[in-house]
């Protein structure tokens, strides 16, 4: 039996797929995983029995990857399961952006009029104020092009936007996500300079961290909005303070901040993003079947911290290894279970940065005396588990 632990909302299409007979989820303190959204895991404390974390969601700035890692704690993530969400959001804003509609919105319901006759002389005569303009033709810049920037650089071309992209770490396969007619940019300059709406849909990480400040907003032009639907961090607040009383027209953000909120050119939702239905099931199913899968037989798949390792479980005795990415691991397992009398019958490794994952799956009738502790004496394993 497996105990899990849930922090946030969590969709229950999702904690359905753990089977009570196999996992009980919320009834102890002790837990095996935990499944969470946007908790906090920075400041706390890591049990050492935690096998594994699952994120329902893309980002991870929220979890300390290397920290778990090195505790070999696994972190899970679901990456493109809550961008659809996100996309429609933000094509949501860029449309508040051009056009005053939620001004046009607040002033008719916050009026009261006589009669109908008087309503509509009343909206006829100040229509002309809440006067928008289209999207249509204009030109959107979008720093971040995986699973929300891509989808979302298409579906703005369907709308006849000019659609200009700029990730200096874009992978072979995201590339072959994104329309040949959305512009590629080599500079982050060619770009801002260049575009009436900016949006940023990159992670948080230490090289990201207010990276969007004075030199970008200098470089962008007059009456340009920018929006940030990725992370609130990213952006040095005291410069886009500045920026707006200077060139930028509009900030819309997911990520209110004290400094920011009332501003008359902020609009700012309260970390709405993933919050439809659709994306809080499919992130939810997609986390727990991940952590299910590891959990149940070792394979790590969309994980954050440790390299993704799949041997197909065909019901052999399995030993799992989390371990540090320094040279004769694999040699040392391998003698450790010759001493034991121990025959490898398949087996695989994968690296990522300082860590790694060993997967072996050993001959089914010779391994009845064998202790992992055997395992845990090779300087350098982090953690080993038996199937
Ligand atoms: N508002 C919300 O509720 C949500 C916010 N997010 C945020 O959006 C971010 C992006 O989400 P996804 O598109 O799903 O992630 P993703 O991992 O699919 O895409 C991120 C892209 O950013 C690129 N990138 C990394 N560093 C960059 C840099 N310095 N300049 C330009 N591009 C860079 C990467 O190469 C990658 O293609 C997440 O990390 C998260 O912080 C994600 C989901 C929901
Ligand atoms: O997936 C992400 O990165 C998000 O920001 C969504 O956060 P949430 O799951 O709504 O707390």
């Amino acid at each position: 039996m497996f105990h899990i632990k849930t922090y946030n909302q969590i969709a229950e299409d999702g904690l359905r797929r753990f089977k009570p007979n196999e996992y009980a989820v919320n009834d102890a303190e002790q837990a095996d995983a935990w499944v969470i959204r946007s908790h906090d895991v920075h400041q706390a404390d890591i049990p050492p029995y935690l096998l594994a974390i699952a994120r329902a969601g893309a980002g991870v700035n929220n979890i300390p990857l290397d920290r778990l890692a090195r505790q070999g704690v696994v972190v899970f993530h679901t990456p493109g399961a809550n961008a659809n969400a996100v996309k429609e959001l933000v094509l949501a804003s860029m449309l508040l952006s051009v056009r005053p509609i939620l001004e046009g919105a607040n002033w008719v319901n916050n009026h009261t009029f006589a009669d109908q006759t008087s309503l509509e002389e009343a909206m006829e005569q100040q229509k002309r104020r809440f006067v928008g303009s289209e999207l249509r033709g204009k030109r959107v810049g979008i720093v971040g092009l995986g699973a929300i920037g891509a989808s979302l650089a298409n579906d703005l071309l369907h709308l006849g936007i000019d659609v200009i992209g700029y990730d200096p770490h874009l992978s072979v396969d995201g590339a072959w996500n994104i329309s040949q007619q959305v512009k590629r940019a080599k500079q982050l300059s060619e770009l801002l300079a260049d575009v009436d709406i900016l949006t940023i849909h990159m992670p948080l990480t230490d090289d990201t961290r207010h990276m969007i400040d004075a030199t970008w907003f200098k470089q962008m032009k007059p009456g340009a909005t920018v929006l940030n639907f990725a992370r609130g961090e990213l952006v040095n607040d005291a410069d886009l303070l500045e920026a707006l009383d200077d060139n930028v027209a509009t900030y819309i953000t997911d990520f209110p901040k004290q400094v920011l909120l009332g501003h008359p050119q902020v609009v700012a939702f309260p970390h709405l993003g993933a919050s439809t239905h659709e994306s809080e099931v499919n992130c939810a199913i997609q986390a727990v079947d991940t952590l299910k899968l590891y959990l149940e037989t070792g394979s790590i798949r969309n994980s954050a911290n440790f390299p993704n390792t799949e041997l197909p479980y065909v019901g052999k005795r399995r030993l799992a290894v989390l371990h540090l990415n320094v040279p004769n691991m694999v040699g040392q397992i391998a003698s450790r279970l010759a001493e034991n009398g121990i025959n490898i019958d398949n087996m695989v490794n994968r690296s990522r940065n300082d860590v790694a994952y060993t997967l072996i799956d050993i001959d089914n009738h010779k391994h009845e005396t064998l202790s992992v502790n055997a395992l845990y004496d090779i300087e350098g394993v982090m953690r080993v588990r038996e199937f």
